[in-house]
């Protein structure tokens, strides 16, 4: 007897779009169309409740949604925000698609209609007005919004975040430092002159003691040293180089904002390679900096560009931007970067990037920017090939490098499984997951549900399909507008759809609590992008879950993965092992970490023969088969 989950499932397998020249097992051994029943759906009753309010979400592909998505919209840069929301396009047609009832409370419930979300820049929508202006801030600017929730009693919901206690599993990482006069690490913030203001928002945040990666750089840098630092996801980064930009800032006598002219002349700048990091980065500089006087503003494409303007003449100390939009308010003239003192480049490997180098050339080259000397710099990333750091020397005067872990390697906080799975089986296989995690979960407990794909379109079929089969989806990729991409972020972060289909656009550091499972429906290209991908759960001490669904269509990563796991204590399957070493006889050439050499060698690339940097990436040159275009730079 099949179940009514049985049957969609069994339909979608042999959909057109979701065919496959590879035949599942399944299917081999059956009756010619996928017979593969997932066992959660074994011996179900028929469900009966039909999906009421579920259109296609098709008609949003735009045509051009097949390729690998470059991070950013394609669309030009300032999209109007007045379109329909995530889920605007719905109506209340019925499908007569039979409803598994899965999550059906909160099924459709995250776009709420075609409301619009303001594209605007200020991450901050609480409604608390400020019961704290009476720090004393050395500049006299009092009128910031409490970036704090208020301290409500412990739900128990929310009581991991921040308090530290679980970095303490880092503390035995191994940390590198080379470069000449490194300044000792320190062990706790108090050793640390960071400020009265600025320690007490650091309590605020809950951060009883400092990350490894903060440890070591934040001395650096505040001794006024370049650093590259390497350190793994969900480490810290962010504050490690925020709290040496804040504390400079404030150490140095107020700069004596130009009032009223149009041009602004920030201080800081920290770039980014999405609008949505650089969204989560402007709010966490504005919780770190609150009460200061220090102003962070905010620039990014899809966004309206008069309220930026708006917000850049208001004055602007710490500009968090991405490359594509500032390049844009360059040349009109509305910025300049004669007065920048420190420069830090987040996920700085993927900043420099093929194709890319021309526009950070540009921005810290060619415009009126202090040269490196005249300046601080500082780069940060989860991994950092040796390519991009020869490239990064460029923009670093006598630099220290710094590696927490090993570069390029995830953390072991996340248990990373890896599933051979055909392009015809990865549904029902998805849909095993999400049920076993569903089931891990409890009533009062987000457990958020990541999954990557390759394409846009890829990411818009997945959350049809999911949706249509009664699980809450919603999805990010660039080609959904920013209101989309906000409302889709959003309504991941809060619960209200637990699981997020993404392209690349969500792999690099998208700080979200509670994802409790990465899954890589499609495997990425490249190792590193693996790294970030996967470094979305396992965050800031607390354990993750990464899911691989591996077919013969990766070969080339069989190598570097099974390198990776074995690098973070995790087990690996004797079949990838057999298709690392197929992989070794030619077959896994495209990918650079695979063309022989040391596994994973070098650290600084300094130290190896000539600065040339040897070959370990001979395995095919560095690049992103997705970062392409200047539009991810928006
Ligand atoms: N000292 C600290 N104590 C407690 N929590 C911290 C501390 N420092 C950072 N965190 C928290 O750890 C989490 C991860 O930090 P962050 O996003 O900066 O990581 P990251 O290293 O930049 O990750 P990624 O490589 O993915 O970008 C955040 O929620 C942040 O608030």
């Amino acid at each position: 007897m099949q179940s009514a989950w049985t049957e969609p499932a069994a339909q979608l397998v042999a959909e057109p779009g979701n065919t496959n020249s590879t035949v599942s097992a399944a299917t081999q051994a059956g009756s010619g169309r996928s017979s593969y029943v997932p066992p959660h759906l074994r011996n179900k009753p028929k469900a009966v409740a039909p999906i009421d309010n579920y259109v296609s979400v098709a008609a949003r592909s735009n045509g051009l949604g097949d390729s690998r998505d470059n991070l950013g919209s394609a669309g030009p840069a300032d999209l109007p925000t007045t379109s329909a929301g995530a889920w605007g396009s719905r109506s209340s047609a019925s499908t007569g698609m039979p409803s598994t009832g899965a999550w059906s409370a909160g099924r459709f419930s995250a776009g709420g209609g075609n409301k619009v979300v303001s594209g605007g820049s200020d991450g901050w929508q609480s409604n608390r007005t400020s019961s704290r202006l009476n720090g004393k801030s050395t500049w006299g600017v009092g009128t910031d919004v409490d970036p704090f929730p208020a301290e409500e009693p412990s739900t128990g919901v929310f009581d991991q975040e921040n308090t530290g206690i679980n970095f303490d599993a880092y503390e035995d990482i191994p940390v590198e430092t080379s470069g000449e006069n490194v300044p000792p690490p320190v062990s706790t913030f108090a050793e640390i002159d960071l400020g009265q203001i600025l320690n007490e928002n650091i309590r605020r945040c809950k951060y009883v003691k400092p990350t490894p990666v903060q440890r070591h750089a934040i001395p650096i840098s505040l001794s006024g040293r370049d650093l590259m630092a390497c350190a793994q996801t969900g480490s810290g980064k962010t504050a490690a180089f925020c709290f040496p930009i804040i504390a400079g800032i404030m150490r140095s006598s107020p700069p004596g904002r130009p009032r009223g002219g149009r041009k602004a002349f920030p201080l800081a700048l920290i770039l980014s390679p999405t609008r949505e990091l650089s969204s989560q980065i402007h709010d966490e500089a504005k919780k770190f900096s609150f009460q200061t006087g220090i102003r962070v503003v905010v620039t990014y494409g899809g966004a309206p560009v008069h309220n930026q303007l708006r917000d850049l003449e208001r004055g602007v100390e710490i500009l968090v931007a991405t490359p594509g939009r500032l390049v844009d308010l360059l040349e009109r003239g509305r910025i300049s970067l004669s007065a920048i003192r420190y420069l830090a480049l987040d996920e700085a490997d993927r900043m420099l990037d093929m194709g890319f180098e021309p526009q950070m050339r540009k921005i810290v080259e060619q415009m009126d920017m202090p040269p490196a000397g005249q300046r601080q710099t500082m780069l940060f990333s989860a991994t950092f090939p040796r390519e991009i750091q020869r490239l990064a020397s460029d923009f670093l005067g006598n630099y220290i490098f710094l590696a927490v872990g090993r570069v390029g390697s995830s953390t072991d906080l996340i248990a990373q499984k890896i599933e051979y799975v055909l392009d015809a089986d990865k549904r029902s296989m998805l849909m095993d997951l999400i049920h076993a995690q569903k089931a891990l979960g409890t009533s009062n407990q987000h457990q958020l549900t990541l999954v990557f794909v390759e394409t846009k379109r890829g990411a818009d079929a997945l959350e049809d399909w999911l949706s249509r089969m009664g699980f809450p989806a919603t999805s990010i990729h660039g080609d959904r507008t920013q209101s989309e991409r906000e409302q889709a972020l959003r309504s991941f972060r809060s619960g209200q759809t637990p699981i997020l289909v993404a392209t690349d656009v969500a792999a690099r550091g998208l700080d979200i609590p509670h994802v409790a499972h990465v899954v890589n429906f499609d495997l990425p290209n490249d190792i590193d992008d693996y790294v970030h991908r996967i470094g979305r759960t396992g965050r800031a001490g607390n354990t993750g879950l990464a899911t691989a669904l591996f077919n013969e269509k990766d070969l080339s990563l069989a190598r570097p993965l099974a390198e990776l796991m074995q690098e973070a204590h995790q087990e690996v399957p004797g079949w990838l092992m057999n298709f690392a070493s197929r992989a070794n006889f030619g077959g896994g050439g495209r990918n650079r970490r695979s063309g022989g050499g040391p596994r994973f060698g070098g650290r600084d690339f300094r130290k190896e023969s000539g600065r040339g940097g040897g070959d370990r990436y001979s395995g095919g040159g560095y690049g992103h088969a997705n970062a392409v275009g200047s539009s991810a730079w928006d």
